[in-house]
């Protein structure tokens, strides 16, 4: 399948999954676009993210939101996840003051562009505030020319969610004032006395879970939020419910994906960080240099690695239309032939530092080496250069985000020991592209 590139269907059938959350691989995107297909809303849309908590109920002293995962923190995922979308004018994300300077770092690390942190308040109803509020200055002299039409409310720690939901709840806020989402109840939900026994139950079918995203006009949120009572800045868990309440706005409930739950425990912390290694481990890039081993190896792998999870594009190199693949979240598997010469390896190292891509996570390189198994009988020293070139590489390598790991693969003229060898490269390639393990950077592993 070697060509210019080798398009391949997407390997996620899971709807429970996200499709492309917090910005990462979208494997339908055109090429040369790192951005998802824009829709067309042609009314100003911002988002507040309120990220002020503490995380009590993880147990951890760090709150959630700034807990990380592949190096990135929660939070820069669900603001990667609204970034993108190119209607989303601004994002207001609320922090508290003593994480203000952890959230500016973040910001610039992450290189997020749409963003501003605010301070947070005792609440989360307080931090919204905050934000609406800050929302409303951006105008500067004029702040009525600066609000935009609808603000979208999200949670800071529901990291997935896609552009095609935000675009339902933003649309509905915009006819009706107020729209959010919500879930079928997974538990019934009861009432019970002061005594401790039941009281009565409701009927499930008739309720639903509120999650995230909702959105509102700016004029009814900020209208809710100077009406509300303290009481409701104290104990009030429901946006929605102010926007009844002072504005008189029925909300349009719209039923969201499984994903849009929000992490809480931390055991969604174990959850969150599995979907999102599943996310990032998608789609690979098979650089051939041209040889027509490769391609065919190429080739023996797309099953192997389909079955695994991972989709293959076969390309010969990186340069014309390919290039593109450099501005991606992609991994990359470089075929070699002559493991004594890195060229290939280091001109896509090379490549990639170029690019100068954001670093929203490290990226996999797997420098796939072929070796012939007589010349590897005769050539420990061969060997022992090699794994030196790659530990090496992958010092360096590792400074720029980038975890190099090398693959030996040994040819074989037995068939059945040639199919074992080609499984084990797609199992290993599959294993470090998911697991993107500090600790076997600059290992040559065998196949
Ligand atoms: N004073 C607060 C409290 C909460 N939040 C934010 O509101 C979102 C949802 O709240 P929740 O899950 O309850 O977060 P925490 O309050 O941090 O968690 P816990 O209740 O376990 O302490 C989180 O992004 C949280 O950071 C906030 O901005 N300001
Ligand atoms: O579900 C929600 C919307 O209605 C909120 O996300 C919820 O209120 C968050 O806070 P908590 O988990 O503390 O209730």
């Amino acid at each position: 399948m070697e060509g210019n590139h080798a398009t391949t269907q997407s390997g996620c059938g899971d709807p429970d999954r996200p499709a492309h959350p917090g910005g990462f691989p979208n494997r339908d995107a055109g090429k040369g676009d790192p951005q998802p297909a824009g829709r067309d809303v042609d009314f100003p849309v911002s988002v507040v993210l309120p990220a002020g908590g503490t995380g009590e109920r993880t147990g951890l002293q760090t709150p959630k939101q700034f807990c990380s995962f592949l190096g990135r923190p929660l939070i820069s995922y669900t603001i990667q996840a609204f970034e993108r979308v190119s209607w989303i004018q601004s994002i207001v994300v609320v922090v508290a003051r003593e994480n203000t300077d952890l959230m500016a770092d973040i910001v610039r690390r992450f290189r997020h562009r749409k963003v501003r942190a605010v301070p947070g308040g005792s609440t989360r109803h307080r931090s919204i505030r905050n934000g609406i509020l800050a929302l409303g200055e951006e105008g500067g002299e004029r702040p009525a020319a600066g609000r935009p039409k609808v603000v979208l409310i999200h949670d800071a720690v529901r990291p997935f969610v896609d552009e095609d939901f935000l675009y339902e709840i933003a649309t509905a806020a915009k006819e009706h004032g107020a729209a959010g989402a919500i879930r079928p109840l997974v538990s019934t939900v009861i009432a019970t006395t002061p005594e401790g026994y039941l009281d009565h139950s409701l009927e499930r079918g008739k309720y639903r879970a509120s999650e995230m995203p909702q959105g509102f006009t700016y004029d009814v949120i900020h209208r809710a939020y100077q009406r509300c009572s303290q009481s409701d800045f104290d104990f009030g868990t429901e946006c929605l419910h102010l926007a009844l309440q002072y504005c008189g706005t029925n909300a349009k409930l719209i039923q969201g994906p499984p994903t849009l739950w929000k992490v809480t425990y931390k055991r969604d912390l174990a959850a969150a960080e599995s979907i999102i290694k599943d996310a990032v481990s998608r789609s690979a890039c098979f650089v051939t240099g041209g040889s027509a081993r490769a391609a065919a190896l190429a080739g023996a792998l797309q099953e192997p690695a389909r079955a695994l999870g991972t989709e293959l594009d076969v390309v010969p190199d990186l340069t014309g239309e390919n290039a593109s693949y450099l501005l991606k979240e992609w991994n990359f598997i470089q075929f070699s032939v002559d493991h004594s010469r890195p060229a290939e390896v280091e001109a896509l190292l090379a490549a990639l530092e170029a690019a100068d891509r954001a670093p929203l996570h490290p990226l996999v390189v797997i420098w796939v080496q072929w070796s012939d198994s007589d010349e590897l009988l005769g050539g420990r020293a061969a060997a022992a250069a090699a794994a030196a070139v790659i530990t090496d590489l992958s010092s360096a390598a590792k400074l720029r985000n980038i975890l190099l790991y090398g693959i030996q693969l040994h040819q074989s003229k037995d068939s059945e020991r040639w199919e074992r060898s080609v499984s084990k490269v797609a199992e290993i390639a599959s294993v470090l592209i998911r697991e993107r393990s500090p600790a076997l950077v600059g290992q040559l592993l065998q196949a």
